[in-house]
C-alpha cells in the first residue's frame, strides 16, 4: 500500500499529517532551511534534507544562461531531493517581480509603480499567468512576488516595487496573486493556499508589513504608525492576497514602532496566522535573523530563536546553513523552540509542496520553454507599457498640443543617455541584482522603437548627447526627444533624498528645449524634481517610469495609434523638503496630485 502522502487523490491535510508524522527532527528543519544556489549541491540537498532553494538576483548558472540551462540546474536539485528517505520534493523561489526578470530572453514588463498608473486589475492579472508561464519554464515552482508596498516616501530605494501611495490601488493590483497562482473557485476557505496547476508558481506577498512606510524612506528602517494607521494603508492588501489564497508571505526587514518584524509575535502570528487565518508559511527575507542583532550575526542563535518563535516558517539563511540547522536543532533539544512550533511550521511547508502539486510534478515541463520571450508575452508587455504612460505636459497651451507626435517630418533628433539602453529601460531586479546599463536582454530600445514607427522618408539622428554641430544646426530638426532618468538600482543603493534627474538629464533638455520643441520621457522608479528647468522648457513631459523590454509601447502611444491612459499612482512632489507627500495628508500641495494624467482628449 503506498502511504497515505504518497497518494495525489487522499486529501491535503491528510498527506501532511502522515508525512509530519514519519519524519525526523533534522528532516523537519531541513524543510525550514531555504539556501542559495552558490552553496547548493545535490549532496548538500540530500545530507541536510533542504526544503528549498532560491537564487539571489544576479545568480545565474552562468551569465546569459538559457532558461533550458535554468531547469537543467533546478531539476538537478531536484533529483536530488527526492532521492531523499521521504522523497520530499524542494520548491525553488525566484525574484520574478516583473516578469522571470533573472533570466536570459524573458519578458520583461514595466515596474510595479508603472503598473499601478493602469489601474488596470485584470491587466495585472494577465501579466502574472504569463509570468508563471516563464517561471515554471525555467524549472522554479515560487516567485516572490507581489511586492505590496505602500509607497508612503519616495525617496525609498524600493519605490518602483510598489504599484502606488493609495492601498486601495494596492488592493486591486493584487490580483497578480491570481494569476501567479491561478484564480481560486469562490468556495476557497480564505488564507487557504491554492495553486491551480501546472502553468502556475506558488505566489508570495512581501514584504510583511509596513515595509514601504519606514521614517524617510529609508530601506530596512522604522515604520512609526499606530496600529490603525498600519491597518488602513499597510495591511489592506494581504487581506486580498489571503482571499486569493496567496500561498506565502514574506516578513519584512523593516520595523514597526521599533520592533523588528522578523520578531514581532504579534504581526506574524497573532495577526497575519490566527486573527487572519493564514494557512500558508512565512519565509524570511535574505540573511533577516543576522540583522536582529547588533553587530550583524551576532548571537545568531538567538536570533534564530527569537525569529522562528515570532512566526517565521522558513528561513533563506541563505548560505550558512549549517549554522543555521545546528542552533535550530539546539534550541529544540534546549526545549527553547518546542516542537509544536516546529510542526506547525513544517506543516505549512508540507501543506504548500502538496497544494503546488510538487510532490505530482517536481521536474520541469519541457513543453513550456515556448513561451518564453514569446510574442504573446511580449505583446501584453506592450500593452502593460502603453497604459502605464502617464502625460504630464503637452504643448505650452493646450490649443496646439505637441502629442501626438508627427511620425512623417523630415528629420528628428532622439538624444539623452536613456534612449537607446535596454538596461536603463528595464531597471533593477533585472538579469542583475541592482540591473545593468546596455543590451542586456532581448527587446526594444525606445530608439529601435522610433526608428520603426516613423515614415520611412523620416531621417532619425540619435547622439546619446547631443553634439556640439548638433547643438549648432539645431533648426535642421523639426523636434527633439529626449529620454532621460535614472540608472537602475536596488534596496538600499536606491535610498536617495536629492531625487534629481541624474548623468545631467537637465542640461540635456536645457541644451535643446529652449531651440526646438522638445518631448521628455523620463525613465525613473519614482518621482523627480523637475522645475524648474524640465518642466517649463519642455514642450511635452510623459514619465515612462521603468516600462521594460517592450520600448513600441511607447511609441504606440506618442504617434497617437493608442491614447494616454495612465493616471499617477503617486503624488509628485516640487520639492523634496515637501516629503512625506501624500494624498491623504492634511496639508496638500504636490506639483501633480495622485490621479493626475492628461490624454488627447484632455482640455
Ligand atoms: O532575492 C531574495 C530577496 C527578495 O525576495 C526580497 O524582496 C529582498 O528584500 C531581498 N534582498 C536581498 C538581499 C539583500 C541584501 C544583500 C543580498 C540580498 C535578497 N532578497
Amino acid at each position: 500500500e503506498t502511504c497515505v502522502y504518497k497518494n495525489k487523490d487522499a486529501p491535503v491535510e491528510a498527506r501532511v499529517k502522515d508525512l509530519l508524522s514519519r519524519m525526523t527532527l533534522p528532516e523537519k528543519i531541513g524543510q525550514m532551511t531555504q539556501i542559495e544556489r552558490v552553496v547548493t549541491t545535490p549532496p548538500v540537498i540530500t545530507d541536510n534534507f533542504i526544503g528549498s532553494v532560491l537564487n539571489g538576483g544576479g545568480s545565474w548558472p552562468f551569465e546569459d544562461a538559457k532558461t533550458s540551462d535554468w531547469a537543467d540546474m533546478i531539476d538537478g536539485y531536484q533529483n536530488a531531493a527526492l532521492a531523499s528517505r521521504l522523497g520530499i520534493p524542494i520548491i525553488y523561489g525566484i525574484d520574478a517581480v516583473h516578469g522571470n526578470n533573472n533570466v536570459y530572453g524573458a519578458t520583461i514588463f514595466p515596474h510595479n509603480i508603472g503598473l499601478g498608473a493602469t489601474r488596470d486589475a485584470d491587466l495585472i492579472r494577465r501579466i502574472g499567468a504569463a509570468t508563471a508561464l516563464e517561471v515554471r519554464a525555467c524549472g522554479a515552482h515560487w516567485a516572490f512576488a507581489p511586492c505590496v508596498a505602500a509607497l508612503r516616501d519616495p525617496r525609498w530605494g524600493r519605490s518602483y516595487e510598489s504599484y502606488s501611495e493609495d492601498p486601495d490601488i494596492i488592493c486591486e493590483l493584487s490580483s497578480l496573486v491570481s494569476g501567479l497562482q491561478g484564480e481560486p473557485p469562490k468556495e476557497h476557505p480564505n488564507g487557504y493556499p491554492f495553486l491551480a496547476g501546472r502553468n502556475n508558481v506558488v505566489a508570495c506577498a512581501k514584504h510583511f508589513v509596513g515595509d514601504g512606510g519606514t521614517d524617510k524612506g529609508i530601506n530596512e528602517g522604522n515604520t512609526i504608525v499606530s496600529y490603525e494607521e498600519l491597518e488602513k494603508i499597510h495591511l489592506a492588501p494581504y487581506l486580498n492576497c489571503l482571499a486569493q489564497g496567496v500561498s506565502t508571505v514574506m516578513a519584512s526587514y523593516s520595523s514597526w514602532n521599533g520592533n523588528k518584524l522578523h520578531s514581532d509575535y504579534f504581526l506574524l502570528t497573532e495577526l497575519l496566522k490566527q486573527k487572519l487565518g493564514f494557512k500558508g508559511f512565512v519565509i524570511s527575507d535574505w540573511e533577516a535573523l543576522e540583522r536582529l542583532s547588533e553587530p550583524f550575526g551576532s548571537n545568531y542563535r538567538n536570533c534564530v530563536k527569537i525569529s522562528v518563535n515570532a512566526g517565521v516558517d522558513m528561513v533563506m539563511v541563505p548560505f550558512k546553513y549549517e549554522q543555521f540547522i545546528k542552533d535550530l536543532t539546539d534550541l529544540v533539544e534546549s526545549g527553547e523552540v518546542t516542537m509544536s512550533r516546529i510542526d506547525d511550521a513544517v506543516e505549512r511547508i508540507l501543506r504548500v509542496k502538496f497544494v503546488a502539486g510538487l510532490f505530482e510534478h517536481p521536474l520541469t515541463d519541457r513543453s513550456l520553454l515556448g513561451t518564453v520571450g514569446c510574442k504573446e508575452h511580449r505583446e501584453l508587455a506592450r500593452e502593460s507599457v502603453r497604459k502605464s504612460l502617464v502625460l504630464l505636459k503637452n504643448g505650452t497651451n493646450s490649443a496646439k498640443p505637441f502629442l501626438p507626435l508627427d511620425r512623417n517630418v523630415k528629420r528628428i533628433l532622439v538624444t539623452g543617455t536613456h534612449a537607446d539602453d535596454l538596461g536603463y529601460q528595464c531597471g533593477g531586479w533585472t538579469k542583475a541584482w541592482f540591473g545593468l546599463s546596455g543590451r542586456i536582454t532581448i527587446g526594444t530600445t525606445l530608439l529601435d522603437a522610433i526608428k520603426e514607427a516613423v515614415g520611412d522618408k523620416t531621417e532619425v539622428i540619435y547622439e546619446k548627447t547631443p553634439s556640439e554641430e548638433t547643438l549648432a544646426s539645431l533648426q535642421r530638426f523639426s523636434y527633439a526627444i529626449v529620454v532621460v532618468g535614472e540608472t537602475p538600482y536596488a534596496e538600499t543603493l536606491g535610498d536617495n533624498s536629492e531625487l534629481t534627474i541624474p548623468l545631467n538629464g537637465n542640461d540635456i533638455v536645457t541644451a535643446l528645449a529652449e531651440k526646438i520643441p522638445t518631448l521628455v520621457v523620463l525613465f525613473s522608479g519614482r518621482p523627480l524634481v523637475l522645475e524648474p528647468l524640465v518642466l517649463e522648457k519642455a514642450e511635452a513631459l510623459v514619465a515612462a517610469w521603468l516600462p521594460g523590454t517592450e520600448g513600441q509601447g511607447m511609441t504606440d502611444v506618442i504617434f497617437g495609434d493608442y491614447d494616454f491612459e495612465g493616471k499617477l499612482p503617486v503624488s509628485w512632489f516640487k520639492r523634496v523638503d515637501q516629503l512625506p507627500l501624500t494624498a491623504d495628508a492634511n496639508s496638500y500641495d504636490p506639483l501633480f496630485p495622485l490621479g493626475f494624467g492628461l490624454n488627447y482628449n484632455s482640455g
